[in-house]
């Protein structure tokens, strides 16, 4: 599915939040949605996952115009969001409806792909953080969703498990090719999973750049191609060192 926002802007008590933001995925592209604190990313987010539809300007879901939540969109938060009195498998067929044998089987075949086989009687309380989530990204890819949103979804991991899952959501991306957007402020992040990156900045947050990210996935984190980039964005975002001391000055 495609997405396109166009001029998006989203105001809060008469206080500009985000103004006039416009991108698009095409089907089965990763876009990364990347800024520093406060420009706006999750407020994108929710609008185009149709949680909020106040806003200014058109969010369109392969051409049809978003008016709320659509069961067609799957959802990761930086949190897992399980239900603890659920096991890991009964979280994930949750969302699924029809006959329970199939929810089953359908929900440990997504548990396989995501490694999570063995804990399937498991209770959230008895999870580990990077497991949670895993277990959260199964729940979100079980119904099939044409596109998947996800904002933050390895903020709250330690390093290693962050890896682990951007590998995992690429497996899952060459398996099913949802369209996504991402939303970060890990600049290797987004290198490692997007074909494109769109860069806010300011408060309002405003477009800053919208870039295309060549090399082709899996990518390797030593590509001086990315090397490259990320030093532009950084550059972009006033990150450099010799950015902050011109900002400090
Ligand atoms: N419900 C709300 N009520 C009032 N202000 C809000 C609300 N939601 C967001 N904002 C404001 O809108 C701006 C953008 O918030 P948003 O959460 O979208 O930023 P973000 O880029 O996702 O930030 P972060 O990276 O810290 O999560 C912020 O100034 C925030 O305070």
């Amino acid at each position: 599915m495609s997405i396109q926002v166009e001029r998006f802007g989203r105001s809060f008590d008469g206080v500009t939040a985000v103004e006039d933001i416009s991108f698009q995925a095409e089907p089965g592209e990763i876009i990364g949605l990347l800024g520093t604190s406060g420009c706006g990313k999750s407020t994108i987010l929710r609008g185009v996952a149709g949680l909020d539809t106040d806003y200014e300007g058109t969010i369109r879901i392969s051409g049809k115009e978003v008016n709320g939540p659509s069961g067609e969109l799957g959802i990761i938060f930086q949190e897992p969001r399980l239900m603890p009195w659920l096991t890991v498998l009964d979280n994930v067929c949750f969302g699924l409806e029809g006959p329970k044998e199939e929810q089953k089987e359908k929900a440990l075949e997504i548990l396989k792909v995501v490694g999570l086989e063995d804990f399937t009687g498991h209770y959230p309380k008895q999870l580990s953080g990077g497991m949670a989530q895993r277990t959260a990204i199964a729940r979100a890819l079980v119904t099939e969703p044409s596109t998947l949103l996800l904002d933050e979804p390895f903020s709250a991991l330690d390093a290693f498990t962050k890896l682990q899952l951007q590998d995992m959501v690429l497996e899952l991306w060459e398996r099913y090719s949802p369209t996504m957007i991402i939303v970060t402020h890990d600049i290797d992040e987004a290198l490692t999973l997007c074909d494109r990156i769109v860069i806010l900045k300011g408060q309002p947050g405003e477009l800053h750049d919208n870039v295309k990210v060549t090399p082709a996935k899996p990518r390797r984190k030593s590509d001086p191609k990315l090397a490259e980039l990320k030093e532009y964005i950084l550059e972009s975002l006033d990150m450099t060192r010799n950015a902050q001391k011109e900002v400090r000055a």
